[in-house]
């Protein structure tokens, strides 16, 4: 056990780290100068704007390392990047560190050192908040942190890419306040035209603009009582920041059109999957609204980075896509798991539920396979050309539409579906099961796509 670090578990179950806060220097590199003080159980290092230490460093991986704090010490762990880690000229992947050890990233040589201060993280004693679950020590110490913050009226911003369970969290948070049995309403910021999300937020009156016949509640007002869900914060156009910051401060709102103020009482969670530091930085998004969000901020880890959540997870998906497909059967071996541990999962959880979802209704047998999973972020050239020139005009009018990235994939995805199985029954002359069999998948789930997908035997000219 280190002098630096100790955990001490909790009557509730839950584990508190004393830890000495520690500071990490660029000694030499494009980044000289910057220093830090941490004071938690992990942080990243990377060129990544969203890692906590990003360098200006192009021999340096997008995720490079990083600290790791528990009973035991300081390590410092290689995140598998291209050009490696190195400690005393030694490559290294997982280290422990004492007070003034330097290392190398790339072009950067940076220095860890141990300061007098001490400080504590807590862990939560339970596996899951709300319908959020998790059991590795980055989600337990969010869990902790929700614990403690629901109850409150205090704003949160939770940050993370997309598909982490942002949504889920701000619904957890709801359900876990006082405010539990009034409104949960979600904006979201990136969904709705320029010119009508100051009447979404706030209201207007009768003849406010052309086509306003009559007066309408905004978000504020419908979530009277309860809590509001800003989602895709950092969308928010800049020149309605100053208004929303007026709204949180002085707690009352003004409808477009009118010159009374109206009192709120809300309960405000915000999501971003930009990181909106930088976006400050850039000047997109006002630095005095930033502070006001982020008194307290939860940032969601990717999946990749928490492989310890992913048995518990698929396990839930498994229940959730027996269930929902009338199967029982389907389980997973202790190999595909390990699998499901290394894969990168770009889309996060969302991508995991979807892959288990697809899995069980693909598997003919009774465990899924991992043959329906890309073994990395599927790049330019696994694109079929056929697939690749039908899609495009489907692109195009995605991109005239504004539509989000995951609803114009998910418009290609079902595309897809709808073309291949109304292609195939059609060769098998409406034959379902002979359809199953050329698709290699079971009969139930061909008979579930087709209601998932709305296609009547009318459609598919079957008889
Ligand atoms: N920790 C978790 N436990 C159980 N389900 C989860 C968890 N995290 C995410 N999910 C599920 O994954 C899916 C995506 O989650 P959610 O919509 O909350 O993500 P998000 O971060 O808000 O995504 P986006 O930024 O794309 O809107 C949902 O079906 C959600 O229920």
């Amino acid at each position: 056990m280190s002098d630096a670090t100790r955990t001490i578990f909790l009557d509730d179950g839950a584990e508190q780290l004393e830890l000495q806060r520690f500071r990490v220097e660029v000694i030499e590199g494009p980044d000289k100068g910057l220093s830090r003080a941490f004071e938690r159980a992990e942080l990243l290092l990377g060129s990544s704007p969203d890692c906590d230490i990003s360098l200006n460093d192009p021999a340096v991986s997008r995720v490079h390392a990083a600290i790791v704090v528990d009973e035991n010490g300081y390590r410092l762990v290689d995140r598998g990047s291209k050009n490696g880690t190195f400690v005393e000229g030694l490559r290294t992947v997982d280290i422990f560190l004492a007070d003034r050890v330097r290392f190398q990233l790339g072009d950067t040589t940076l220095q860890f050192y141990l300061t007098d201060e001490k400080v504590e993280v807590r862990f939560s004693g339970s596996d899951r908040f709300g319908n959020m679950l998790g059991k590795s020590r980055a989600m337990r110490e969010i869990f902790s942190i929700l614990e403690r913050v629901s109850p409150t009226d205090a704003t949160v911003l939770i940050e993370g890419e997309s598909g982490t369970g942002k949504e889920l969290v701000a619904e957890a948070i709801h359900l876990n306040s006082p405010r539990k049995d009034g409104p949960f309403i979600v904006l979201d910021c990136s969904a709705i035209a320029r010119e009508l999300i100051e009447s979404e937020l706030f209201g207007h009156v009768k003849g406010a603009f052309t086509g306003a016949t009559g007066s309408r509640k905004g978000a504020f007002e419908a979530a009277r009582g309860g809590t509001l869900f800003l989602d895709e914060l950092g969308e928010l156009a800049v020149d309605l920041q100053p208004k929303l910051l007026r709204a949180l401060e002085k707690r009352e709102i003004k409808p477009v059109g009118s010159n009374q103020s109206v009192k709120t009482d809300v309960r405000i969670v915000a999501a971003t999957n930009r990181n909106l530091l930088s976006e400050v930085k850039e000047g997109n998004f006002r630095e005095d609204l930033y502070y006001r969000f982020a008194v307290i901020r939860v940032n969601l880890p990717p999946l990749r980075d928490r492989p310890d959540d992913i048995p518990l997870l698929v396990e839930h998906f498994l229940r959730q896509a027996n269930e929902m497909t009338g199967r029982d059967d389907v389980d997973i071996a202790y190999k595909t798991m390990e699998k499901l541990k290394r894969h990168r999962w770009p889309g996060n959880v969302r991508e995991l539920k979807n892959f288990i979802e697809r899995a069980v209704l693909l598997t003919q047998g009774d465990a899924i396979e991992t043959r329906y999973l890309n073994a990395g972020e599927p790049s330019a050239t696994d694109v079929p050309e056929a697939i690749e020139e039908s899609s495009l005009p489907m692109v195009e009018t995605a991109l005239q539409e504004n539509l989000p990235f995951k609803d114009a994939k998910n418009r290609l995805i079902e595309h897809f579906e709808k073309e291949y199985w109304g292609r195939l029954l059609e060769r098998t002359g409406g034959n379902v099961s002979k359809a199953a069999r050329i698709a290699g998948v079971h009969r139930k789930s061909v008979e579930y796509i087709l209601k998932k997908l709305d296609l009547t035997r009318e459609d598919l000219g079957i008889s």
